[in-house]
């Protein structure tokens, strides 16, 4: 039995909450009795006296742009292989076709070239995009977390739309430079780049500034729904579980990247085509919207998806594979800081118990002390990054029983828990 549960009020300090911003960290204690008061199970109580700190699973801002660079790189280790088999198929000469469909593609690389063949050229999207993603996911996470109503899909949906404008800026010039050297052959400049930068500063020097912001409008366009659509789904096919393992993770991940693609596949194509478009006199179109007109009257509506599957199959992998890295950056972040707040800090301690785990759920469950305390910790650092308001994580997580820990059993908690 965990002795603990019986009779402890609560005691939530919202007036500190509120001045930090924050909830409280989430402990349980399990009290037998003196000797041993963490491992055994006991029914007693103990000179417990109550000891309850503001300090939180603050997570630095910069966790959320450090989490986003990383799970950007991840994004693009996984993903880039899909992005050379899909550049080559597209290159592949129709008359006289090397390959016979994308898995050929994949395979005869792989025999030709090896691995290195398939992350040929990883270097310029690994820098991009690992910077896009720490744009996107720190703007994310700070806009979520300082609205108004941090829990509710709207919320996610608006902080993704706040991404998605911010990172537009990074994103398009980049994008433009990605389009221009991806068609060299198509777009006959008469100058052969060696690499983005190089591409970017031609682009400066012959268009001038505006010239390497070509695009930029239909990028944003293009991404507010998409980061919208990306987030809101995120966050809903994780809600629908209690505890998403592994593969639920990478699951929702890959949907997330999916339904992303497809809210804003039709204005990518336009953006594509306004990139790739010559500037000034020789510019095929007049704007956005001149632009979509001409596509569609040209091809009809299978203009707004052309290239889409190869999208697909590339946006699962590597977007699982970002969101896990993310979640996981975030988790351990929060965790240590959590544990290092409770463990360094001088400060009263509020210790909540969790309402949405039973007390056999526990008992069963989590056999430690060292594992109730990371577990809890784990949780209230997701719940931070996804709950987020104290008033919220209490009310829809927590019972706000609070218990005493005096400073000689932290230090054995320490201790226990290897955390000295
Ligand atoms: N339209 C978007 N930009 N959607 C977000 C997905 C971003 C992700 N890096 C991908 O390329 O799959």
């Amino acid at each position: 039995m965990l002795a603990i549960y019986g009779g402890l009020n609560l005691c939530y300090s919202s007036v500190v909450c509120k001045i930090f911003k924050m909830h409280p960290i989430t402990f349980i204690h399990r009290v037998t009795n003196e000797k041993d008061p963490y491992r055994k199970r006991g029914s007693e109580i103990g000179d417990i006296q109550l000891k309850a700190t503001s300090e939180t699973l603050s997570p630095k801002m910069v966790v959320d742009f450090v989490a986003g660079l990383l799970g950007g790189a991840a994004g693009v280790l996984v993903g880039h292989p899909f992005d050379t088999v899909k550049v080559h198929l597209q290159t592949d000469d129709p008359r006289n076709p090397k390959y016979k469909g994308t898995f050929h593609c994949f395979r005869t690389i792989l025999q030709k070239d090896s691995f290195r063949g398939l992350y040929r050229g990883i270097s310029s999207p690994m820098g991009g995009i690992g910077l896009v993603n720490a744009i996107v996911f720190g703007v994310y996470g700070n806009v979520q977390r300082l609205s108004n109503e941090p829990n509710s899909l709207t919320s996610h949906f608006f902080a993704g739309s706040i991404a998605g404008v911010a990172q537009g800026f990074v994103c398009a010039p980049m994008e433009l430079a990605k389009t221009r050297l991806q068609l060299a052959n198509q777009i006959d400049s008469g100058i052969k780049f060696t690499g983005p930068i190089h591409c970017l500063k031609y682009i400066v020097k012959t268009e001038g500034i505006k010239g390497a912001f070509k695009g930029l409008t239909a990028t944003i366009l293009r991404d507010i729904p998409g980061f919208a659509s990306y987030f809101v789904s995120f966050e809903y096919l994780m809600r629908q579980v209690e505890t998403p393992s592994v593969p639920y993770t990478l699951l929702a991940g890959g949907c997330a990247g999916i339904s992303s693609w497809l809210a804003c596949y039709p204005i990518d194509v336009v953006k594509t085509h306004m990139q790739a478009d010559a500037m000034g006199a020789n510019a095929k179109y007049n704007g956005f919207i001149d632009c979509a007109m001409k596509g569609f009257k040209n091809e009809g509506p299978q203009y707004f998806f052309r290239g889409l599957n190869s999208t697909l199959i590339r946006a699962f992998p590597m977007n699982a594979a970002c969101f896990f890295v993310v979640s996981w950056v975030l988790d351990f972040c929060n965790a240590k800081n959590g544990m290092d707040s409770v463990m360094h800090s001088d400060q009263p301690l509020t210790l909540v118990n969790l309402d949405n785990k039973s007390k056999v759920d526990l008992e069963t469950t989590v056999p430690t002390v060292e594992e109730v305390v990371r577990k809890i910790i784990t949780d209230n650092a997701m719940s931070h990054q996804y709950v987020s308001t104290p008033q919220d994580v209490v009310h829809s997580h927590y019972t706000s029983s609070t218990i005493n820990i005096p400073k000689e059993s932290k230090a054995r908690l320490a201790s226990d828990c290897n955390l000295k």
